[in-house]
């Protein structure tokens, strides 16, 4: 995807705990190893330039999030951030969000796993490098704790549409829910980057959200 040059970080900023890499992980993710507390445990894939990771943690102070972002630099920019804005309630992970789920994330732990705008893929042939795999969809549902939820959003009518087709033929999860478009208030009140640009130039949202079912 086309990408814009970060802002430098300050160097005199101090983002060490707030940027991970897998060989500094616990053997088991979880609130407790990650945070020191019980607090439900929300994980983002993909985070871009992290502006979902600034708000959320922000706004919900009583959960804890972990952001994942393969891109090297982008994590360390979400980080950056997350540090300059003092959040003890969320860190990042440089790496891969589909090995965490598979390798580190216990069963029926997590509060919510948020996907926003993953990318595209376009070629049909390439369509197995999407992050919405069958494989990640199966993690998902099992890392997820019974009413947790899965968040997707994208501006990709045909990755939406497959995606719901795939999770309906997958994972037993209960949805798609519709989520509604809320106006944005200030400049950067919209879920993600990609979000606000895909508004900004009057293009559809397609957002959905699905529930684990609690056992009978
Ligand atoms: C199109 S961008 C969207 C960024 C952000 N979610 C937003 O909506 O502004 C998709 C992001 O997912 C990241 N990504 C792709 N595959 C990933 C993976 N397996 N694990 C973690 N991040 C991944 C990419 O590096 C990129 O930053």
């Amino acid at each position: 995807m086309g990408r814009r040059a970060l802002k430098r970080i300050d160097k005199n900023l101090d983002y060490g705990w707030h940027l991970l890499e897998f060989e500094d992980l616990p053997e088991s993710c979880t609130s407790q190893t990650l945070f020191g507390d019980d607090a439900p445990l929300e994980f983002e894939i993909g985070s871009g330039k992290g502006l979902f990771m600034r708000t959320a943690s922000g706004a919900q102070p009583e959960h804890n999030f972990l952001g994942v972002e393969i891109s090297f630099s982008y994590a360390r920019h979400s980080a950056a951030r997350l540090a300059q804005a003092e959040r003890t309630n969320a860190r990042m992970l440089a790496g891969c969000g589909q090995r965490l789920l598979r390798e580190f994330v216990p069963t029926d732990s997590l509060e919510a796993v948020h996907v926003y705008f993953p990318d595209p893929w376009w070629k049909k042939r390439h369509h197995k490098r999407r992050v919405l795999n069958e494989a990640f969809l199966l993690q998902a549902h099992r890392t997820l704790r019974p009413g947790g939820k899965l968040h997707f959003w994208t501006d990709v009518q045909e990755y939406y549409t497959a995606t719901l087709e795939l999770i309906a033929a997958s994972v037993p999860l209960d949805g798609p829910h519709d989520v509604p478009a809320t106006p944005a208030t200030h400049e950067l009140d919209y879920r993600t980057h990609f979000e606000r640009r895909t508004r900004l130039a009057d293009q559809p949202v397609y957002r959905a959200e699905f529930i684990k079912l609690r056992a009978e």
